[in-house]
């Protein structure tokens, strides 16, 4: 253990991170700003999700982890060590996207051809594989072409792999994509075995479901910026920036004329849109509870009371009635469609 790590637990350490890919070239404009001062930290035994939409800059986070790209200003460490290092990248398995394993393999073959990759004798190979093929539920499939193997099983396969040389540090490219919901959970599964065994998992993926199954850690990704990171339990809740800022469920029935309720487009767009503009964002928009009595549901999160104050006026205004209002918690899913949709978005260049 080096004097770096010890007297901290992150596995991962990123500060500040950047990568301009340069531009000029016959095929690419522009520079490319893929991180723009990236901050995260990683400790040891999480399972750390690196969640955002295509171009996010994932994967050029990942590369520079590996050693495989140089960033261009900040700092990335692992272990305490400069992320790239040859001691550093010793102490990583690493699971790509697709992993191509040659088809005249067998699960067993594809094995001993990684273990001596990392240079393991043969005894170490035998043994470190029939752990291996059991830890990832392979046992008893080991002499199979992996010709047979299904994407699934092929990604497990890739998993031992990762894990041959016993790395401290598992980083994972999108380690369920393209699987079927059977693969999927197999896959996570075996994630979930690595956890409990104490490994450190850094994954990435487009999927939020995934990364909510799995992970304990989150960073939240977009455009080349960490929108939040934390631990997932308490990602839901409010970001430091919204201390002021008030979740809220609210209820309310409306008077209506002649039978005819009013449509959910004229609750929004007549009653709360005017009141909420601006110092309000929706966390679900109005859905009629029962249309035969006019009575309405949202989720907001208002910025200022003085609009909460608003939108109770106006329900109250129109001689309606307040049913239930409540704060709300709000959804991991809640959290990152709110942080995708207030994003100004600076797609890269
Ligand atoms: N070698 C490269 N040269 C130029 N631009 C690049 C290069 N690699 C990535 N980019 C650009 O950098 C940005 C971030 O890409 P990156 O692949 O890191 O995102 P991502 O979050 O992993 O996306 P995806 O989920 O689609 O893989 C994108 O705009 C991408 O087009």
């Amino acid at each position: 253990m080096s004097r770096s790590e010890a007297s901290s637990s992150s596995i991962i350490s990123v500060d500040a991170l950047e990568k301009t890919y340069r531009g000029g070239s016959f095929f690419r404009r522009g520079d490319v700003h893929a991180l723009r001062g990236v901050s995260l930290h990683a400790e040891r035994g999480q399972v750390f999700g690196l969640l955002g939409p295509n171009g996010a800059g994932k994967t050029t986070l990942i590369k520079i982890l590996l050693g495989v790209i140089r960033s261009t200003g900040g700092r990335a460490s692992l272990f305490g060590l400069p992320a790239g290092s040859t001691e550093a990248r010793s102490r990583v398995g690493y699971l790509p996207e697709s992993l191509r394993v040659d088809r005249h393999h067998t699960a067993r073959s594809a094995l001993r051809f990684y273990g001596k990759l990392s240079r393991l004798d043969s005894q170490t190979i035998t043994r470190r594989s029939d752990e291996l093929l059991a830890v990832v539920g392979l046992e008893g499939r080991d002499r199979e072409s992996v010709k047979r193997f299904s994407k699934g099983m092929l990604q497990r396969l890739g998993l031992a792999q990762a894990l041959m040389h016993d790395p401290d540090l598992l980083i994972l490219d999108e380690p369920t994509d393209g699987l079927d919901p059977v693969g999927r959970t197999e896959v996570r599964r075996v994630i979930e075995r690595l956890r409990d065994a104490g490994k450190t998992i850094f994954l990435n993926s487009h999927i939020l479901h995934e990364v909510e199954l799995v992970c304990s850690h989150l960073a939240i990704m977009a455009g080349g910026n960490v929108l939040a990171t934390g631990p997932i339990a308490e990602m839901g809740g409010r970001s430091a920036a919204e201390n002021e800022s008030i979740a809220i469920e609210i209820e309310f029935e409306l008077p209506h004329a002649d039978g005819d309720a009013i449509s959910n487009e004229d609750v929004l767009s007549q009653l709360l849109a005017p009141a909420i503009s601006g110092s309000v964002q929706w966390l679900s928009e109005p859905i009629d509870l029962e249309c035969s009595r006019s009575r309405y549901a949202c989720r907001l999160l208002c910025h200022e009371q003085a609009a909460l104050d608003e939108i109770v006026d106006r329900v109250r205004g129109t001689g309606g009635s307040l049913i239930r209002l409540l704060p709300h918690r709000q959804s991991l899913e809640e959290t990152f469609m709110r942080l995708m949709e207030s994003q100004v978005y600076v797609a890269a260049p």
